[in-house]
């Protein structure tokens, strides 16, 4: 310890700390380490850690280059900084070429083609999200240019093959959910979602799967009939005028879910607005779309405490607490996940949540696409509206079990979900790691994979014709489709959407009763080219409202 109270060493740490040659080792050793980890959680702490050992080696150079010399202190903390910054510029530089050598040269997934900037940093896209177009789309021109299996990050590659549907995301598949799952738990807590552990997934999907049995679904219709019925009444007290059938349908979902869900009524019908609570919960939608690919991105973003954030957990918090407090008169999902006695833990907050997002941006996105598609096209309007007429002429209300077996209302919605499908972008899986074969091709171990709906839910070799809407595919002209395995807008598999039977009454029922007593057609103004040109991807599809008009049809029975 020198006069001053800094501590002198024998080790020349100056001479250590300048060398440019040291530097660049250090960078290569260090990219060396950072390949052995999943790391894309641990951002936060490798930033800390290279902040203390930046103030470490700057001390270090102070207090060498102090004791060696006759440099005012000043003089000798300025020179330390540029000392170690230098240094810090040529290890970063030297991580970052590394890397970037590495992962095109000698990565294992090197042999399967792509554009080279993904191949070097997935840092791209959310750039790319902002300034430039969606990545769905993109990629989508990448299979195009390079065929059915692109790499579209460093450890990520895009497959548009049939055959790979079942081992990526197949009941017996041996791949897990990709990192981008775990982002947001550490803060969060873990949905059924975001569960990665296939045994862990497994048990609590036994109880979502009890709440999606057909004892439980049916014993949900009447509340979702009820809120159909209050849905019917604000459609007719503005018939003849533009409205954003967007809000309606979001109106609705939100609703449904809230009630089936746990026994909550949003009243956003009743209300005509959105609640507080799903604006704040879908608030942060386009940092989080843009850093939606970036998983480590994502995760360190949702790390900065947020106001907004502790208001949802609270607010959601609070609807749980009431929920637990009482036996509701009809059951919902949360009597399948509620413990007695047991309280309401973080997972439960992240499983309500989920449920509601869930359960209500897919179906929303769906709806509004159905309504553009017979806005669009009369004649499929007329058919529908025949077709459903004939179910039971002298119902008003057609209630969910008389929609059950009506095929041509499910091929108007599989058709709409080929085209537009909600969960657009595919499902990250990871591969385990031996790797997994797909025909003959092997897919290295610990690649991310993913299987783009967009893409292969419209490609010719699967959908003839691929482009164009045509309900009667899925109905009177089966050769319109080549392999059924290339429709999975609920995916398939362990991890399929529990609540695809419900969905699809759901959108029955609203579809059909709409329609039933309403004549629908663009208004003035609108030709639904913004929601076609303006999908965007949020892990489920965002789209911009669209203005429809209803006009009551005459000669139906009302649903008064
Ligand atoms: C058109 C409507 C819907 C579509 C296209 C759809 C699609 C999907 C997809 C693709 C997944 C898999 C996600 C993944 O593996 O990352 C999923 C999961 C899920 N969906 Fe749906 N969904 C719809 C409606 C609903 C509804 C109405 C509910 C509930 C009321 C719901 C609840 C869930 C839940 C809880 C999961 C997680 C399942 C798990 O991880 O085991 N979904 N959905």
């Amino acid at each position: 310890m020198d006069q001053f109270g800094t501590l002198t060493s024998s080790i020349p740490w100056t001479t250590l700390i300048s060398s440019k040659f040291n530097a660049a080792l250090a960078g290569v050793f260090s990219h060396f380490l950072l390949a052995q980890w999943e790391l894309d959680f641990h951002v936060h702490h490798l930033l800390m850690f290279w902040l203390f050992g930046y103030g470490a080696a700057t001390y270090a150079v102070y207090a060498d280059s102090f004791a060696a010399s006759d440099a005012s202190p000043i003089s000798a903390v300025f020179s330390a900084i540029w000392i170690t910054f230098t240094s810090a510029a040529v290890y970063f530089s030297t991580i970052l070429c590394s890397m970037a050598i590495y992962r095109v040269f000698f990565h294992r997934l090197r042999k399967f083609p792509g554009p080279t900037m993904p191949a070097v940093s997935k840092l791209f896209c959310p750039w790319y999200i902002v300034t430039q177009r969606q990545l769905f789309l993109e990629v989508d021109d990448w299979h195009r240019k390079y065929g059915d299996y692109v790499r579209i990050g460093p450890q990520e590659l895009s497959i548009i093959d049939t055959n790979a549907v079942n081992p990526i995301l197949g009941a017996q598949s041996k791949c897990l959910k990709g990192p981008w799952y775990e982002a947001p738990c550490h803060t969060a807590g873990q949905s059924l979602h975001s569960e990665r552990s296939k045994i862990a997934h497994k048990e609590r999907r036994r109880h979502w799967d009890q709440a999606f049995s057909t004892k439980s679904i049916n014993g949900y219709i009447p509340r979702l009939e009820r809120i159909m019925l209050r849905l019917l009444c604000q459609i007719q007290a503005r018939t003849g005028k533009p409205l954003v059938i967007n809000h309606w349908i979001e109106f609705f979902a939100f609703d449904v879910t809230g009630d089936i869900g746990f026994s909550h009524d949003f009243n956003m019908i009743e209300r005509a607005e959105v609640d507080d609570l799903i604006k704040l919960v879908r608030g942060g939608g386009d940092l989080f779309m843009a850093f939606n690919p970036v998983p480590w991105l994502l995760s360190t973003f949702m790390r900065i405490p947020s106001s907004e954030f502790k208001d949802i957990l609270s607010r959601t918090y609070k609807i749980l607490r009431e929920r637990a407090a009482k036996t509701p008169s009809e059951t919902d999902v949360f009597s399948w996940l509620l413990k007695p006695g047991k309280g309401i833990s973080l997972n439960h907050n992240a499983d309500a949540r989920l449920l509601v997002l869930a359960g209500s941006d897919t179906s929303s996105s769906v709806l509004v696409f159905i309504f553009y598609y017979l806005c669009k096209y009369p004649d499929q309007l007329r058919k529908l509206q025949t077709v459903v007429d004939n179910v039971a002429r002298a119902k008003g209300f057609l209630d969910a079990h008389t929609l059950m077996n009506v095929p041509h209302l499910d091929g108007v919605i599989n058709e709409t979900m080929r085209l537009h499908p909600p969960v657009i972008f595919g499902l990250q899986r990871q591969t385990p790691p031996e790797g997994i074969m797909i025909g003959d091709k092997h897919i290295p171990g610990n690649s991310h994979v993913r299987i783009p709906h967009w893409s292969i839910q419209r490609d010719e070799r699967y959908f003839p014709n691929p482009l164009s809407f045509i309900p009667e595919r899925w109905t009177t002209e089966p050769e319109l489709i080549k392999d059924k395995r290339a429709f999975m807008p609920f995916n398939v598999g362990q991890h399929n959407c529990v609540g695809q039977r419900f969905a699809m009454i759901e959108m029955r029922v609203l579809v059909a009763n709409l329609i039933r007593q309403f004549d629908v057609t663009f208004a003035p103004g609108e030709d639904g080219n913004t929601i076609v040109n303006g999908v965007k991807d949020g892990f489920t599809t965002k789209i911009p409202d669209m203005n429809i008009v209803f006009t009551p049809r005459s000669g139906v029975t009302s649903f008064e």
